[in-house]
């Protein structure tokens, strides 16, 4: 029997065409992705946030492309029927096309991605073309893209006035022709969001970017309030207390253990009757009685 394939970049543009809509959730290991795969999402992105919700930095900015090839390859462990899309982390597509070829080439021969994700505009559209040209599918993001916070200024609300929407735009054009098979639009005003996906014929996936984009992502630690530093963003929606099941289970743990209430005698093992009189010999008979 034929095993269940991917999703491809065919028929996502196929889907947008139809109005169907796109769901997208971050996994960063087996079994995150393995859970995100069962519950039957489109598409997997292993995003550089995990250097906020797995490594616990305060930024996505320290995130190695060792760090992504690392997690990337764990969550197609775990998914191997979803399409997976890598996060290229800040400051690995900057240094020229050889330098941005040879880290994509990381993640898709490596991690086993199916395609990467940049954060730009225009100024990364040559590298775009370049990547597309080599057979890997790139999913653009602009609006806020958390890798530049340090020069937009913090987490900011992207397309609120004329110039600024009319930036994006040009933006999100300029990389559906350089061969972008979609675009990310983070932090973005619901009616440029709306705009932009008019405008393209590739499928616009948001976060933050209201309810008229193709698709939508968010990251797994924030759906599942899972020690998460960011689930109470207006952004978000919270579908379970993950973290406080998670909490509680092993609160009851430790005072089990505390308690001498784990393990029972169901969790243990015996041995052969007569070991002990053998391990203690007859001076050692009843030693530990
Ligand atoms: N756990 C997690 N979830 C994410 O969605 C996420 C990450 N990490 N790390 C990378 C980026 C950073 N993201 C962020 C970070 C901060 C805001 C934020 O502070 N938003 C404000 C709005 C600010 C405004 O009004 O201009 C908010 O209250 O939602 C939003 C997205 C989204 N990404
Ligand atoms: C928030 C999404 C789009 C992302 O880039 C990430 O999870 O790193
Ligand atoms: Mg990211």
């Amino acid at each position: 029997m034929a095993e269940k394939q991917p999703l491809n970049i065919v028929k996502m543009k196929k889907m947008k065409a139809e109005g169907v809509p796109l769901s997208m959730l971050t996994a960063y290991d087996y079994p995150s992705a393995r859970l995100a795969e069962e519950a039957g999402v489109d598409m997997i992105l292993v995003g550089d946030s995990l250097g906020n919700v797995v490594l616990g930095y305060d930024s996505t900015l320290p995130v190695t492309i060792d760090d992504m090839v690392y997690h990337t390859r764990a969550a197609a462990r775990g998914a191997e029927h979803t399409f997976i899309v890598a996060d290229m982390p800040f400051m690995t597509y900057h240094g020229g096309i050889d330098e941005s070829l040879r880290n994509v080439r990381r993640l898709m021969q490596e991690g086993h991605a199916h395609a990467v994700k940049m954060e730009g505009g225009l100024e990364i559209c040559g590298t775009v073309s370049s990547i597309v040209s080599a057979g890997v599918p790139v999913l653009g993001h602009i609006g806020l893209t958390p890798q530049s916070v340090n020069t937009i200024g913090g987490y900011r609300v992207q397309g609120k006035d004329a110039r600024d929407a009319q930036r994006l735009m040009d933006e999100a054009k300029a990389l559906e022709k350089a061969g972008a098979f979609g675009v990310v639009l983070e932090l973005v005003t619901e009616e440029v969001a709306e705009a932009i996906t008019k405008e393209l014929s590739i499928p616009t996936i948001g976060i933050g970017a209201g309810r008229y984009c193709d698709g939508q992502v968010l990251v797994f630690h924030d759906v599942l309030r899972y020690a998460s530093p960011y689930r109470e963003k207006r952004f978000v929606k919270t579908y379970a207390d993950v973290g406080g099941i998670i909490r509680d289970a092993l609160g009851q743990y430790v005072n089990e253990v505390k308690q001498r209430a784990f393990p029972e005698e169901r969790h243990v093992f015996g041995a052969d009757e007569g070991v002990l009189e053998s391990l203690y010999g007859a001076a050692g008979k009843g030693a530990r009685s």
